[in-house]
Order: structure tokens, then sequence, then C-alpha cells
């Protein structure tokens, strides 16, 4: 058997007409922080749903440890973890009372259970508050407690679907060093859908795309930004972004992009192309430039363009 947790091939599922998901192979080592990224309606939440055989594929084939998620669903499920669209949570019940219960749903011997979750809601900064209602918690407890339900039983593999929709940054940022703190100790592989870009480059150290279903990109965050091969300078100065500078800027050629970002220039470059003769057309056209930064596009700006290159 091979070291990957999650395989598909030529994967596809239609809802009517709709064609949701299309031709998506990929394959998860175990271990693997994974994001999937998309837009609204793009296939991620059906992507998950088919790993865990809640569907059945039109089209190609999904296995999951080895194992056919629609005829081996129960030995499938048995080895997961899942946060979906609801928390699973009961508001009227305490978050010990809470755990205890999923405890028992998963025949979790009650010495291991309070172990578990002393460890969890230790990690998560809950424990002292463990026998508060969750009804009266904010929505970012919530989603801890949430998180640690879904991860209980030491399932190997956890499904996270939008683990961080509806929080305020704040509190998206700290649940995300939360899941970093609890993924490094559990040798679990993670699978998470998001939308947030910049957050699935801290998290993941595999990341993919998908749009219309269609997987249009699969790797490693670093992969993926250097996949669109442009470069981009930001460049800090004075009078820089008169609308005819920016014209300007925009004939030379290998110029991919200018924009004016408060008070300087995101300036995207054809492959490996040195921004020169965009500071020379800045000098001449009477701007002062500071300070010129180079650097590799972020997810985001990758992202951002692989969209567009398929809209194109
Ligand atoms: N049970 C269903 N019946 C009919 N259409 C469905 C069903 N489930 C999903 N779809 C459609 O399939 C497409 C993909 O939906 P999916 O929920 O997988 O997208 P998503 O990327 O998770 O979106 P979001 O980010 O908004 O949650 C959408 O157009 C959705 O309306």
């Amino acid at each position: 058997m091979n070291n990957n947790t999650i395989e598909c091939k030529q994967l596809g599922k239609n809802f009517g007409a709709l064609r949701a998901l299309q031709n998506v192979s990929m394959q998860i080592p175990a271990g693997s922080v994974f994001g999937l990224l998309g837009p609204n309606g793009s296939g991620k939440t059906t992507t998950i749903r088919l790993m865990l055989g809640l569907l059945q594929p039109d089209a190609g084939s999904v296995s999951v440890f080895g194992l056919d998620p629609i005829s081996q669903g129960d030995a499938v499920r048995e080895q997961c973890g899942a946060l979906l669209e609801h928390t699973g949570l009961y508001e009227r019940l305490s978050a010990e009372d809470n755990l205890n219960f999923y405890g028992q749903i998963w025949h979790m011997p009650q010495r291991e259970l309070q172990a578990r979750m002393q460890e969890l809601l230790g990690k998560l900064d809950l424990w002292d508050r463990r026998k508060e209602l969750v009804g009266n918690w904010s929505r970012g407890m919530k989603q801890k407690l949430a998180v640690a339900r879904a991860m209980l039983h030491q399932p190997k593999l956890v499904f996270l679907d939008e683990p961080t929709a509806g929080l305020d940054p704040v509190a998206a940022a700290a649940l995300n060093n939360d899941l970093l703190k609890l993924v490094k100790d559990e040798q679990a592989t993670i699978f998470l859908t998001t939308h947030n870009l910049s957050e699935a480059e801290k998290v993941c150290n595999l990341v993919g795309v998908l749009r219309k279903g269609q997987l249009i990109a699969f790797g490693g965050p670093h992969t993926l930004t250097q996949s669109t091969g442009n470069a981009v300078v930001d460049i800090f100065g004075q009078n820089l972004t008169a609308s005819a500078i920016l014209e300007k800027l925009r004939g030379l050629p290998h110029v991919q992009q200018v924009e004016a970002v408060d008070d300087h220039l995101v300036i995207e470059l054809e492959g490996k192309t040195e921004p020169a003769e965009v500071i020379k057309t800045l000098v001449m056209n009477g701007a002062a430039v500071d300070e010129v930064r180079r650097r590799q596009a972020d997810l985001e700006e990758s992202f951002l363009k692989l969209m567009e290159e398929e809209n194109a």
C-alpha cells in the first residue's frame, strides 16, 4: 500500500445537468495539511461528501485509506473526523457534556475520553470553561470546540469545511494558530476548504484550486505561487500613481499588470523580467522612487491570476 491517505482519479459528480465536479485527480499523502481553495459553488463541499461516501460519484473513482467510501463507507468514516456545515454542537449542553456525548458515540473508554478532552481543551484554551453552556459562547469558541469534537476520537483524517467561515479576522487567526498546534501533535491528515487564501498559505503544506468543478492547480503553496511564473514588484516613492504614469507603465513590454495600492505601486512582470525599464519610465515621468521590493506573487495573487486565466 502506498502512503496516500486519499486518491481520486478523474472523479466526477453531476446534479442533474450541473457538472459539479469534473475529472478531478489528486493524491494526498498521509500527514498532509491539504487546503482545497475555490470560490462559492466550485465543488469543495461536494468533494468532501464524495470522500466520506455521502455522495456517489458519477465518474472516476475515489479511495480513502485504500477503501471505497461507498461500499466500505463505515470503515472510512470510523477513521475520519468531520466539521461540515454545522458545528454538530448541542447549545444547551456544556462543552464537557458535548464531548462526553461524542466520546460515547465513538465508544471511547471513560479514562481515555477524559484524558483526550483535557488534552484538546487545554490546547485550545477552553479547559477552564468546559462547564459553561456552549450556547453562551462566542462563535470563535464554538468553532474551536467543534474542531475538538471532530478530532476527539483521534481520527487519521479530519475534514474541516470552511472552519473559519463567519469568524472575524482575529478569531480566524486564533483558530488557525490552534489548528496548527493541534495538527503538529496529531499526525493526522487534514483536509480543509477555505476561501481565505492567506490562511491556506499559513496552515497548509499542500493546496488545490477548484474552479467550476475542475481542479486547475495542485501542489505546495510555493509551487502554486510559482505556477503563474510571474514576479511582483512593490514600488514606494512619490508621484507614482498619476494616471498618465500608470498608462505608460501598462504600455511597457513584459508588464502584465499595474495597480496603485494606497500610496505604492504593485507591478506584475512577466517571468523573470527585471524592473529596470519600469523604474526608468517612472523617473522619466516625474516620479521619485524610494524603494523597490521584488518578490514572488503570494498565494492570493496566484489564485486570482489562475481564476483570470480560466476566465480568459
Ligand atoms: N445536493 C445537491 N443538489 C443539487 N445541486 C447541488 C447539490 N449539492 C451541491 N450542488 C451544487 O453543486 C455545485 C457545487 O457545490 P458545493 O457545495 O460543492 O460548492 P462549494 O465550493 O463547497 O461552495 P461554497 O464555498 O459556497 O460552500 C453548486 O452549484 C451547488 O449548487
